[in-house]
């Protein structure tokens, strides 16, 4: 006999095809050049669950994802500490022109994140997005730049020198590579513009290297690719750094792990990147963790039969996505 209070017992491959949903949904605008994010939605005996690593990812950086989903959906979470998260908007690498509808789409939000060093731009068009920002803003608003690793040292150093002007909360990602942030950060260090690392925690191998490197003056960290809410608390808090927890473009179920997480971090001083629902054209809720006064409530999210089947991935993607989760699962 389960008793209530007792954690679900973890699914086998059946049981979790079966919870499975694939859908395909519509972006408001292009972001990591997709204009579609594909999820795998779990109708899961504790609470809605998901499982969307990008594409592209092979199935080893999947297997962590998939770890998140199961834990989520099929285990107690750890205590919550709040009962919503301030958000951040995230504007995409869009023209100047086009950030004051981009920033409609995030009501409440005091602080936005940029993207910058988007292959296909230049700089002056980063710092033309972050121009009109700060004056969308005003002088209150924070702002930080995600570059996703686009810069070398160099490039970095010029471009974050001709961006300090606007006032940056801090850079997320400027370089690839822990050797290049620290370089970096010892560079810069006269700038004051804090560095906070996010591909090098949640792509690392050991996820504590950039702190150990004292590579970053902050870690963004992602439910999904942690392994988890219990798994990625246990990495903030050995970290010892100050966190933002953040989405992975998420559906609003992920979006609800994240929420968790951050419910769940002892000590949140930055608002989070988890608003991105306003990014999605389309969710699988009636009831989407969009930003409200600049927060997302902490909550589960119930799922929609309806919007599962409008936006059904189609039959060739559906079983590109049962036949990687078929993959993967082993893998745990
Ligand atoms: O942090 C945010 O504001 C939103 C999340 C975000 O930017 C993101 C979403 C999908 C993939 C990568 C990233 C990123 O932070 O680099
Ligand atoms: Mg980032």
């Amino acid at each position: 006999m389960t008793s209530p209070t007792e954690p679900a017992t973890k699914p086998d491959l059946d049981e979790l095809l079966e919870r499975a949903a694939v859908v395909s949904l519509p972006l408001t605008t292009r972001f990591r050049g997709i204009t579609v994010r594909e999820a795998v939605v779990f109708d899961a005996p504790l609470r809605a669950t998901e499982f969307s690593p990008f594409v592209e990812y092979g199935d080893e950086e999947a297997a962590a994802w998939l770890r998140a989903a199961i834990d989520f959906g099929w285990s107690d979470q750890p205590e919550s500490r709040r009962h919503s998260i301030r958000v951040n908007a995230t504007v995409p690498a869009v023209p100047a022109a086009d950030v004051v509808g981009v920033l409609a789409r995030f009501p409440g939000c005091r602080t936005a994140k940029v993207k910058v060093a988007e292959p296909s731009q230049t700089r002056a068009d980063d710092v033309e997005r972050v121009a009109e920002v700060r004056r969308l803003l005003g002088p209150a608003g924070r702002i930080r730049v995600d570059a996703n690793g686009g810069w070398n040292v160099d490039e970095a150093e010029h471009a974050i020198r001709e961006l300090a002007p606007f006032d940056l909360e801090y850079v997320e990602q400027p370089c690839a590579s822990v050797e290049e942030l620290v370089e970096l950060r010892r560079r810069i260090h006269w700038m004051d513009v804090p560095i906070a690392a996010d591909e090098s925690v949640r792509k690392a191998e050991d996820p504590l290297a950039v702190a150990r490197a004292g590579a970053a003056d902050v870690l963004v960290v992602k439910a999904q690719p942690l392994g988890g809410v219990a798994r990625a608390l246990g990495i903030l808090e050995a970290s010892g750094l100050p966190v933002v927890v953040s989405s992975a473009l998420d559906t609003s179920v992920g979006l609800s792990m994240g929420a968790r997480l951050a419910a769940a971090v002892p000590e949140l001083e930055f608002d989070c990147g988890l608003g991105t629902a306003a990014l999605l054209a389309a969710d699988v809720t009636d009831d989407p963790l969009l930003p409200v006064d600049g927060e997302i409530p902490v909550r589960d999210v119930t799922l929609s039969p309806e919007m599962l089947e409008r936006y059904a991935a189609s039959p060739e993607r559906t079983a590109w996505w049962r036949e990687r989760i078929t993959r993967t699962l082993p893998l745990l």
